[in-house]
C-alpha cells in the first residue's frame, strides 16, 4: 500500500540569533512533519531552548525564516503565534497553584481568556466536554476538584500540557517535559505524547535518552548553535560525532 507522505508543518531555515556577537543559534534548519514527534537533543548550551524561544516569538531572530503552515512567524508577536496554533510549555510549570485542576483548564479555554469573562461565562457544554476530555488525556480526570498545589510534580507538568491542549494547537513545543518525573510518570508521559501527536505535531527538547528513544519519530542533534546530525534515534546514536560531543559523556 502506498503511504501518503506527511506535509511539512514547520520549516525553519538558516535561523540565526546572536547575543552581543555570540551566535547561540547559527544557521540552523529543521523540518517538522504533521503528526510527527520531533526531538532536539544536544549538550547544555547547544542552543535548543533558544530555538524554541525563536519559534514562539519570545526572542527575535537575527536572520533566517520560520514558516508555520506556510506562514512566516518571525515577524509576528508572541500572541499572534499562539493564535496561529503554536503552543509552548516552558521548563517550569506556570499553573495557578491556588485553583483546581478544572479551573486551571477552564482559564485556558480559548473563549475564557479574560478573568472577567471566565468568572461570568456560563459553563457551556462544549467547554465542559473539552475540559473533561483533556483531563482524561492528562491522567487527571479524578483530580478535577483538587487544588493544583496538591498535585505531584509530574501531575503539574501534565496539567500544564493540558492547559495547552485545550487551546488545540497544531504544534506543541515542550522543553524537558519529563525532568524530575518518576519512572512511572515518564512512561505515562510517553504514552500521552504519542496520543496527542495524532492530529498535531510535537516538538520536544529532552536529555533523557531512554525517553527520547520511546517517543521520537525524528531526532536532531544540536551542537554550538548548529545542527550536528539528524535522523532516527537508531541512526543518530551511532553517529561518532554525536557520541563524541554528547552521548559519550
Ligand atoms: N537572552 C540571552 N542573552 C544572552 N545569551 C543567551 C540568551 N539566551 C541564551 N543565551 C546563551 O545561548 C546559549 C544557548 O543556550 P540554550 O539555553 O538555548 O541552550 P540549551 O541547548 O537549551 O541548553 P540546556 O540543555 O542546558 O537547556 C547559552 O550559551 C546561553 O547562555
Amino acid at each position: 500500500m502506498l503511504m501518503k507522505t506527511k506535509d511539512i508543518i514547520l520549516a525553519v531555515e538558516g535561523l540565526t540569533v546572536s547575543f552581543n556577537g555570540f551566535k547561540a543559534v547559527n544557521d540552523f534548519s529543521m523540518y517538522v512533519d504533521e503528526e510527527q514527534i520531533y526531538v532536539i537533543i544536544g549538550p547544555n548550551g547547544a542552543g535548543k531552548t533558544t530555538v524554541l524561544d525563536l519559534i514562539c516569538g519570545k526572542t527575535a531572530a537575527t536572520a533566517g525564516s520560520i514558516k508555520f503552515k506556510g506562514r512566516e512567524l518571525s515577524k509576528l508577536s508572541e500572541n499572534q503565534i499562539v493564535h496561529a496554533g503554536v503552543g509552548r510549555k516552558f521548563q517550569n510549570p506556570s499553573i495557578y497553584e491556588n485553583l483546581t485542576v478544572f479551573e486551571n483548564l477552564e482559564l485556558s479555554y480559548p473563549q475564557a481568556r479574560t478573568a472577567l469573562s471566565a468568572l461570568f461565562a456560563r459553563r457551556d457544554q462544549a467547554m465542559t466536554d473539552s475540559i473533561l476530555d483533556v483531563a482524561q488525556q492528562i491522567f487527571l480526570a479524578d483530580f478535577l476538584d483538587v487544588q493544583a498545589d496538591f498535585l505531584s510534580h509530574g501531575q503539574k507538568q501534565w496539567l500544564e500540557i493540558g492547559m495547552l491542549l485545550i487551546q488545540n494547537p497544531s504544534l506543541l513545543m515542550l522543553d524537558e517535559p519529563v525532568a524530575g518525573m518518576s519512572v512511572a510518570e515518564r512512561r505515562q508521559t510517553a504514552e500521552l505524547l504519542r496520543r496527542i501527536a495524532t492530529g498535531r505535531s510535537v516538538l520536544v527538547i529532552e536529555h533523557d535518552m531512554q525517553f527520547v528513544e520511546n517517543i521520537a519519530d525524528h531526532v536532531q542533534v544540536m551542537h554550538q548553535g548548529k545542527s550536528l546530525s539528524e535522523g532516527s534515534m537508531q541512526k543518530v546514536k551511532q553517529d561518532p560525532r554525536v557520541i563524541d560531543v554528547y552521548l559519550g559523556h
